[in-house]
């Protein structure tokens, strides 16, 4: 489990610390972990250090403080550092031992912008300094034009590679928010514990990888803000067949999806379902998308019945539902079953505030831009874009229900918290029919859900262990070219086994 914090909430822990005189050398510490990542990764891609081209973008502050050290040490290896000075100060020991190692400055003013954006392009890493958790507002100045004009190379790409020190420069440490410009990063290192700004929004698109640098902090930090799932946490909460084992005793899914209009996105949550691996789907929906169903996946049971007449373990109502009503009605009876119940798409429309955690909401962000305007909020799309942690915590708390927010980074919140951040997929999984195999995937999931560890969060665990599969799936499916959506459930079953029998 990977446990994040916001800004603050690390600043107060360093705080002791800091009054106890050992600043100086938590910044070693953070310096120490940022050369050894830079280094590891310049002798990946150049096999050596010696003769690396190394760019500091250094700010005012302490931030500019660890990446100055560290390229001090890139330099007593070899390498030729230039320091692009975005502010007239700068970290005033870490700039003299940095001189002192033979590192060139540049100050960065408009007449510069120019020769440190050619610097920059030239080199084989930058280390981006410029802000840290003391950073206010966007990006200033010059600072700014530099992530304005920045190619897209050296935004994110092969050469240079970009090395955020604790967080790329303009993103919110606590929230993941961009004030304005802001720089993208290949690797961020990250210091006594990830921030919760490199789990949401445009944080998390902007952070790359994540590698954290343990300072001696940790016994100082309270409960994480955001949590992500691993591999071994997600196998713990899955539930394999036992010899006695009977296809109900395993667990039915209902699946109450698909209309005339949009019959495929039935077939591909049930495929999803039993990609996943349940006792039985039973489908409920119009003649014309069984027939679907059965040529697809013969193993469905299907009618045109109601929910409350149909015995499940666990419903997904509304993929493909669009404007039928006999669907509408029966998401709305997933949601009064009292059942663990996901509900996606076009069953967003229909829900009332009350429910309960066991009902999981699945929107992508115009469906929650939606959802929230029905409950009251008044915002649109690109806000819930800008800042998703927020907003997907304010569903919940306005429902009831559990709420998994869909994008780059998949959010969960259960009312009240806690909340899960999940940054397996592929932009290749945004394709039509993506959202219909991840409510196939949660709704097996519930179905055969017998952990028996129904605290709080317990559904958004299982919600957040359906994202990161659905992601690991796309991701192996991206391994060979385009994903074809409807090929998704092979590569769920190949990420079931590795999960199982790994
Ligand atoms: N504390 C510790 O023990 C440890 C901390 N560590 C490291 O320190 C980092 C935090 O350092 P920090 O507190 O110095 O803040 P930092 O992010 O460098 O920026 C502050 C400077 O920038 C300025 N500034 C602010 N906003 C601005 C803007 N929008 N545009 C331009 N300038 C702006 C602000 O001046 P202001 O304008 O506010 O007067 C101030 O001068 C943390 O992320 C980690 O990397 C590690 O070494 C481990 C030990
Ligand atoms: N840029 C992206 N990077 C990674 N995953 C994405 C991206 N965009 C969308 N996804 C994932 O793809 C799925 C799309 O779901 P959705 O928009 O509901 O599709 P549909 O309604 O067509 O089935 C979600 O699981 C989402 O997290
Ligand atoms: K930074």
């Amino acid at each position: 489990m990977i446990s994040a914090y916001p800004g603050s909430a690390v600043r107060a822990a360093e705080r002791p610390l800091l009054e106890a005189g050992a600043g100086p050398e938590l910044m070693q510490k953070a310096a120490y972990g940022l050369y050894r990542s830079a280094a590891a990764l310049l002798a990946q891609r150049r096999g050596r250090i010696y003769g690396a081209a190394v760019v500091v973008l250094a700010g005012a502050g302490n931030n500019g403080g660890d990446a100055l050290y560290a390229a001090s040490r890139l330099l007593a290896r070899g390498a030729g550092a230039t320091a692009v000075l975005t502010s007239e100060q700068a970290h005033p020991e870490a700039l003299a031992a940095f001189r002192s190692n033979g590192g060139r400055v540049l100050q960065l003013r408009d007449e510069t912008v120019s020769a440190a954006l050619a610097l920059c392009r030239e080199s084989d890493v930058v280390l981006d300094g410029v802000l840290g958790t003391g950073g206010k507002g966007g990006l200033r100045s010059q600072a700014a034009q530099l992530a304005v004009l920045a190619p897209a190379r050296l935004r994110r790409g092969e050469s240079p590679a970009v090395i955020a020190c604790d967080l790329p420069s303009g993103i919110d440490a606590d929230t993941g928010q961009a004030a304005g410009p802001h720089l993208r990063a290949d690797l961020t290192v990250t210091f006594g514990a990830v921030k919760t700004g490199l789990m949401a929004g445009p944080g998390a698109e902007a952070a790359g990888e994540i590698e954290l640098v343990d300072i001696g902090i940790a016994g100082y930090l309270d409960a994480p803000a955001v949590q992500r799932l691993e591999n071994r946490d997600i196998a713990a909460l899955l539930t394999e067949p036992v010899p006695g084992d009977h296809k109900y005793s395993r667990g039915v899914l209902g699946i109450a999806a698909g209309s005339e209009t949009y019959p495929g996105a039935a077939v591909l949550a049930t495929g999803a379902a039993l990609a996943t691996g349940t006792g039985m789907v039973r489908y409920l929906g119009p003649e014309p998308v069984s027939g679907l169903i059965h040529a697809a996946h013969p193993e469905a049971v299907c009618a045109d019945s109601t929910v409350p007449l149909t015995h499940v373990q666990a419903w997904v109502a509304g993929p493909g539902a669009g404007v039928d009503e006999d669907q509408r009605r029966r998401a709305v009876e997933a949601m009064a079953s009292g059942l663990p119940a996901v509900i996606d798409a076009d069953a967003i429309q229909a829900v009332e505030p009350g429910l309960g955690p066991q009902v999981i909401l699945t929107p992508h962000a115009g469906e929650m831009t939606g959802l929230l305007n029905s409950l009251g909020e008044r915002i649109d799309r690109p806000g819930v874009e800008a800042d998703p942690l927020t907003w997907v915590r304010r569903a919940a708390d306005l429902t009831g229900a559990t709420v998994l927010l869909k994008g780059w980074a998949t959010l969960v919140a259960a009312p009240g918290g806690p909340v899960y951040s999940q940054a397996e997929a592929t932009p290749w999984l945004a394709a039509a029919g993506s959202g219909d195999t991840l409510s196939g995937i949660l709704g097996a999931l519930l179905s055969t859900d017998r952990t028996g560890t129904r605290g709080p969060g317990h559904y958004a665990r299982l919600a957040a262990a359906a994202a990161s599969i659905h992601g690991q799936a796309g991701r192996l499916a991206a391994e060979s070219g385009p994903v074809e959506v409807s090929k998704l459930p092979e590569g769920v079953r190949s990420v079931m086994a590795d999960l199982l029998h790994g």
